[in-house]
């Protein structure tokens, strides 16, 4: 099968997206001549990461192993300061190497641990979910969670390359899978609506890795991603749009305690704005439906529970777009056309968060 390489960042700093099937066999290349390899991975995944170690020891790397907690479990303080003090007792140094395996949770993790290691150690990133592929691994935010908000710590930090070996989405659960398409269908609203119409056109395809239009969803996606933060590595401006629907997302995550899966949250935040594009006046009826349906054909959630608004509204506040007392949202004007929405009324954020309670 052909390798695609997405390329991301300016000439000074550039890194590549790798995707195809059986690209893990690069990592080795990646990895260079670092002496010594942190590999970071959840628990849960200690086959692969076995498998992964044995490739780069037989390329004469000394690879540490070090499993954590499943999840979001692992974006901890608690989980890094016990990683960072694995590296200080093996002595890591600079010309060393971070890899993060896994999920969302753990390359979050991982590229942190990179950031904040020596201040800057290079990281590799291989990501082996659906979501951590077209988003997560991709662009250099890294961070972990506190108990107060949703990444709330963190650096931007781009790692040397990404690894999307399309043979590890095989083993990964359906409802983890369908998670990943919050942020595909997250590309198509804002950025490229062929997504929209790929999902439309076959939605139980989309839910699966041998869908007929799974690996151009996947594509698509990360050039979307490769092409915004390209032009806005530490959001200054542009970057911002991928944040649609995050703002109630991470809310209702945090509301959770982090036991709702990140693209469960943003499908239902993305309702919401929606719903107040509606009622700002900048979408019609019609796209507020077809974010409902598209969602939804792919098992995605699309309401929440009523009673939650207060604390959901209390969570906002610490979103990193907001500025002093003012909420701000990424809405859309159109298809593929956002903004941002700057402080709208306590009685437009109730109708639009009522209007995503029906049927919860
Ligand atoms: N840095 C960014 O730009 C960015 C972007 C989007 C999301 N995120 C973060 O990503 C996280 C969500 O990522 P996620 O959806 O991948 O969740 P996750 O990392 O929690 O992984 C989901 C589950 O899948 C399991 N898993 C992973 N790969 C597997 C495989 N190949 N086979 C079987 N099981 C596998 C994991 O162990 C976990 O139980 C959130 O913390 C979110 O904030 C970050
Ligand atoms: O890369 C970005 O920029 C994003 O906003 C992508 C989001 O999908 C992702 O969930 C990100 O981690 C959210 O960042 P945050 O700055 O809102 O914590
Ligand atoms: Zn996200």
């Amino acid at each position: 099968m052909t390798v695609t390489r997405i390329g991301v960042g300016g000439p000074a700093e550039r890194y590549d997206v790798v995707v195809g099937t059986g690209v893990l066999s690069e990592l080795p290349g990646l990895v260079g001549n670092a002496e010594k390899v942190c590999l970071i991975h959840p628990e849960t995944l200690g086959e692969l990461a076995d498998r992964v170690a044995g490739t780069l020891r037989e390329t004469g790397h000394n690879v540490f192993p070090m499993p954590v907690p499943d999840g979001e479990a692992a974006k901890t303080a608690d989980v890094a300061a016990g990683l960072w003090s694995r590296l200080g007792r093996n002595n890591f140094t600079r010309s060393d190497v971070i890899v993060g395996l896994g999920g969302g949770a753990a390359t979050d993790l991982a590229g942190f641990i990179a950031a904040s290691w020596l201040r800057g150690v290079r990281a590799v990133l291989v990501p082996t979910t659906m979501l951590g592929m077209v988003d997560a691994a991709v662009g250099g935010k890294t961070g972990i969670n506190t108990p107060e908000g949703k990444n709330l710590v963190g650096a931007f930090h781009p790692p040397a390359g990404v690894l999307c070996d399309l043979e590890t989405l095989r083993t990964l659960p359906r409802a983890d899978y369908i998670g990943g398409l919050a942020e595909v269908l997250k590309a198509g609203f804002i950025a490229d609506p062929a997504i929209c119409g790929l999902v439309e056109a076959d939605p139980e395809g989309a839910t699966s890795p041998d869908g007929p239009h799974t690996r151009e969803l996947i594509e698509r996606a990360i050039r979307v991603k490769a092409d915004v933060v390209s032009g806005d590595l530490r959001e200054s401006g542009r970057r911002e749009i991928l944040n649609y629907g995050h703002t109630l997302g991470h809310a209702i995550e945090r509301a959770e305690q982090y036991t709702f899966r990140h693209g469960y949250a943003v499908s239902v935040g993305m309702v919401f704005v929606a719903e107040l594009a509606r009622l700002d006046g900048r979408i019609g009826e019609d796209l507020v439906r077809r974010h409902r349906m598209l969602l939804s054909s792919v098992g995605l959630p699309v309401s929440y529970d009523r009673a939650a608004w207060p604390d959901l509204l209390a969570a906002m506040s610490v979103d990193k777009k907001t500025r002093g007392d003012t909420l701000r949202f990424v809405v859309l004007d159109g298809l593929a056309e956002p903004v941002i929405l700057s402080g709208p009324s306590p009685e437009q954020l109730g109708e639009a968060y009522r209007a995503v309670t029906a049927g919860a």
